[in-house]
């Protein structure tokens, strides 16, 4: 306690003398109980839009204000891209040890993560077939590290491990599975504490979170932002944000805050499979994002067995950018096809179903099927994926829920069963939404199946069923 205490001192000391202003009405507080590391609570009153800190850019951990940058040429980090630009210059930090401008930070990020990353086979295979496994990309990050950073680790060596002896045996030992791993916790590190940091210049807020986005943003500067980085989030509860001015970074309220109440940062809309994938950690108010994935190969497959599949049609759809790797059923409340199975998922059955008549005349028209307008057949061959989908997990929603008792909810578990905690809560989570969906157009079938007059009344003058019943506009 008095380290973790002792490590907050000494890290908001340095902040203070690096140039920061910080209101006396934060305070940095040890939240371990609540599982959530550190975080940043009010301890008086704070009225609206007021400062809560302000960080000069000069205290920020970025490429620009490392000393490395003068040390290696520009072009180096221009070939390398912002990730591991900022890899490589955290890793010249942590070489540095004490004599780092920003050990005293050091010493309060974490060296320890939850996100998927780091977990066991066993513990992932509780995530059963979500398809956030497939996305981890462990080993497409050990390959961009042996590719690119260990050999400028080398040609650096003597840079890096500056004053070592063996600063060249050093580089060469970075190969190590073990040194690799203090690499991914650098990275890892930047998916959950950097911000996607806009050049002085441009005097301007970057978007609504500021936090680094991984493939939309992959091209902005990247920095850790002392402090800004140990505000915890919330799906609901965000009362604070961080602006971009020209020589510092300002942490303002964005509403009135109680003393005693935590500041929170909005990491934004992410399902509880991509909480836990960057962040490590899941809570019950981000179950409003959850959605889960319905792969193409799986469509593929059961298209195929349906004898609708077409290569032709799929180059058509291809064309009209249309096919994607996967196609996601989102969360709604109250639940809707509309609101929540991918429009996309919808035109491709649609399309595939369509008499080659058909199809030619909204090819020659440049057009796609409704995905409003849902088919009788198209809810068939979309229940099939459905019932599919569901069987590829390896227990029912109904098993899950009876056996809840024996992993226990996410906030009840102990650190040992936390992870098991937090991979049921997220399959649980994508479970229901299959069920919800599977439902639903289940509910399509019977309808249009058994009222064969009302059927014949909604078809439209394309021959399009109506999706009647689910009034939603689509969230596309
Ligand atoms: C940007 S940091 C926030 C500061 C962090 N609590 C610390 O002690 O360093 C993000 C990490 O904080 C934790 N975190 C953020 N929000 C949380 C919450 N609402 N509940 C629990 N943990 C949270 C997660 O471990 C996440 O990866």
């Amino acid at each position: 306690m008095a380290d973790f205490d002792g490590a907050s001192q000494a890290f908001l000391a340095w902040l203070q003398q690096s140039g920061a202003e910080i209101s006396p009405k934060i305070r940095l507080e040890d939240l371990r109980n609540k599982d959530a590391g550190r975080g940043v609570v009010a301890t008086q009153s704070i009225p609206e839009h007021e400062l809560l800190f302000r960080i000069p850019r000069s205290a920020l951990l970025s490429v620009e204000t490392s000393i490395l940058s003068s040390e290696i040429p520009a072009s180096t980090f221009t070939h390398l891209g912002p990730w591991l630009s900022l890899i490589l210059t955290m890793l010249y930090e942590h070489f540095n040890g004490p004599a780092s401008n920003w050990a005293a930070y050091f010493d309060v990020l974490p060296t320890e993560f939850n996100t998927l990353m780091f977990w066991t086979d066993d513990e992932l295979a509780e995530l059963q077939a979500s398809a956030v496994v497939n996305k981890i990309g462990k080993d497409g990050a050990d390959a961009m590290f042996v590719e690119h950073l260990l050999p400028l680790i080398e040609e650096f060596a003597d840079i890096l491990f500056a004053g070592d002896v063996r600063a060249k045996d050093r580089a060469k030992e970075m190969r190590s599975p073990e040194k690799l791993e203090i690499m991914h916790k650098m990275g890892s590190l930047i998916m959950a504490y950097a911000f996607d940091v806009e050049p002085s210049m441009s005097n301007t807020d970057v978007d609504d979170e500021g936090f680094a986005e991984e493939e939309e943003d992959a091209a902005l500067p990247k920095g850790l932002v002392p402090l800004a980085d140990m505000l915890n989030a919330d799906a609901d509860r965000c009362n604070a944000r961080l602006f971009y001015e020209k020589d510092c970074l300002e942490m303002k309220a964005l509403k009135p805050i109680k003393a005693g109440e935590e500041i929170f940062n909005d990491y934004g809309p992410l399902p509880r499979s991509d909480l836990l994938r960057r962040y490590g950690y899941i809570t019950d108010n981000y179950a409003q994002y959850d959605v889960v994935e319905i792969p193409m190969e799986l469509v593929t497959e059961i298209a195929t067995a349906a004898g609708i599949w077409s290569q032709k049609r799929l180059e058509y759809l291809d064309e009209e950018e249309m096919l994607d790797s996967g196609y996601d059923i989102a969360a709604s409340s109250p639940f809707t096809l509309q609101e929540s199975l991918s429009p996309e998922v919808i035109i491709l059955i649609e399309s595939l179903l369509l008499s080659d008549e058909e199809f030619e005349r909204l090819k020659t028209k440049n057009k796609l099927p409704k995905p409003e307008k849902m088919t009788s057949k198209g809810a068939e061959v979309l229940h099939k994926i459905v019932q599919a989908r569901i069987a590829q997990y390896a227990t029912t929603l109904e098993e899950d829920l009876r056996t809840f008792d024996q992993v226990p909810a996410v906030d009840a578990a102990t650190p040992k069963t936390r992870r098991y905690a937090m991979a049921k809560a997220v399959r649980i989570g994508e479970k229901r939404l299959l069920a919800q969906t599977e439902e639903a157009l289940r509910e399509i079938i019977a309808r249009n199946g058994g009222i064969a007059a009302k059927r014949q009344r909604d078809v439209d003058e394309e021959g399009d069923v109506e999706m009647s019943g689910l009034g939603k506009k689509h969230r596309v």
